[in-house]
């Protein structure tokens, strides 16, 4: 079933479990394919492939079938068909190698909610056979310090905030130097300052050079912190790459803002705006190919009260609605 090359390979160096390469991407997946007993396709034939150092956005609507990914990833089911590796390796046949290199938060961490957040830490720390315990106070430290928790490291995991069982969980996924971190919608159930407190520790990880795959629903949220995106819906991969070139498969957006929007669609039409569309106080469309300047001299000739005219550039919503044709609220 897997065609992969051994391990030991030596004509093949990113099969070196300890510093493997990422020729082949951080993950990369073949053909990789998920159906339940119960007959559901979760995930369709996925060809995934995640650069070193990117922050690797992984969006899909709910059950589009990301945790089903990530739990094959992850060595935690086996795929019906197609290949996974991840770090150059095959999982799950290599998952003791690599899982190690690995932090992963998956649906919320288990904590012990009656010990406080340090001895949560302490205990995982002496869970692992490869934890020096002399440097173990050290490494507890400083992994809540990285996410902002040492102030409240003394407190009971139980009366933690969403945000801080999901830092702490973090923290129990820095405990070790990691190479990669996989993140399964981190910021669920998050209030808006918890969503930008784990936002930003995502962003100084991917800096310290750690790779960085994260699932979420939220286009917003992917949009800010991603360098790269794959798009899921219905358990198939729509669209993959670096954000700025899927960003460049969508035109930026002219937006007029007017209480005539009538006859602002009217006009903009005739100027050449393509796929003009009003909404409310808000007319948009594809910019024509002209100065713009002459654009809002023709609205005000035909009496629109231009309000605002702003050119808005295309975001992630717009490159996903122009390469698949869907909106992303994709209906199951
Ligand atoms: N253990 C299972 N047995 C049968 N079907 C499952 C199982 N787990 C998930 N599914 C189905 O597989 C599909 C993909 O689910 P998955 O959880 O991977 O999606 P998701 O994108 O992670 O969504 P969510 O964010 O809601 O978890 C869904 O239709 C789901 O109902």
């Amino acid at each position: 079933m897997d065609p992969v090359r051994p391990e030991s390979d030596p004509a093949r160096p990113e099969s070196d479990p300890v510093r493997p390469g990422a020729a082949d991407g951080v993950i990369a997946t073949r053909g990789l394919t998920k159906r339940y007993r119960g007959g559901q396709l979760a995930v369709d034939g996925l060809d995934l492939t995640v650069p070193a150092g990117s922050v690797f956005g992984f969006l899909g609507p709910n059950g589009s079938g990301k945790t089903t990914t990530i739990r094959m990833l992850m060595g935690l089911i086996e795929p019906t068909s197609g290949t996974a590796r991840v770090l150059g390796l095959p999982m799950p046949r290599a998952a003791r190698t690599v899982l190690p290199q690995v932090g992963a938060l998956i649906e919320g961490p288990a904590l012990y909610g009656h010990l406080s957040g340090r001895d949560n830490l302490l205990r995982l720390d002496a869970a692992d056979p490869t934890a020096d315990p002399r440097t173990r106070g050290a490494r507890v430290a400083a992994a809540l310090e990285r996410v902002g928790l040492a102030a409240a490291a003394g407190k009971r995991a139980k009366a933690y905030s969403l945000g801080m069982k999901q830092r702490l969980g973090l923290a129990a996924a820095l405990l070790r130097p990691r190479r990669l971190l996989v993140l399964d919608e981190p910021t669920n159930g998050l209030d808006p300052q918890g969503m930008r407190e784990i936002r930003t520790l995502i962003r100084e990880l991917a800096a310290d050079g750690t790779t960085v795959f994260l699932s979420s629903h939220l286009l917003d949220e992917i949009e800010q912190v991603c360098t790269h995106v794959a798009v899921m819906a219905r358990g198939r991969l729509l669209a993959q790459g670096a954000m700025a070139d899927l960003a460049a498969g969508a035109r930026d957006r002219l937006v007029v803002t007017t209480p005539d929007p009538a006859e602002a669609a009217r006009v903009l039409k005739e100027q050449g705006a393509a796929d003009v569309t009003a909404d409310g106080d808000k007319v948009t469309g594809e910019p024509p190919d002209r100065d713009l300047a002459e654009v809002n001299a023709a609205l005000v000739a035909a009496g629109v009260r231009v309000r605002g005219f702003t050119l808005r550039r295309a975001s992630l919503e717009d490159s996903f609605v122009a390469l698949t044709g869907e909106g992303f609220d994709v209906a199951r």
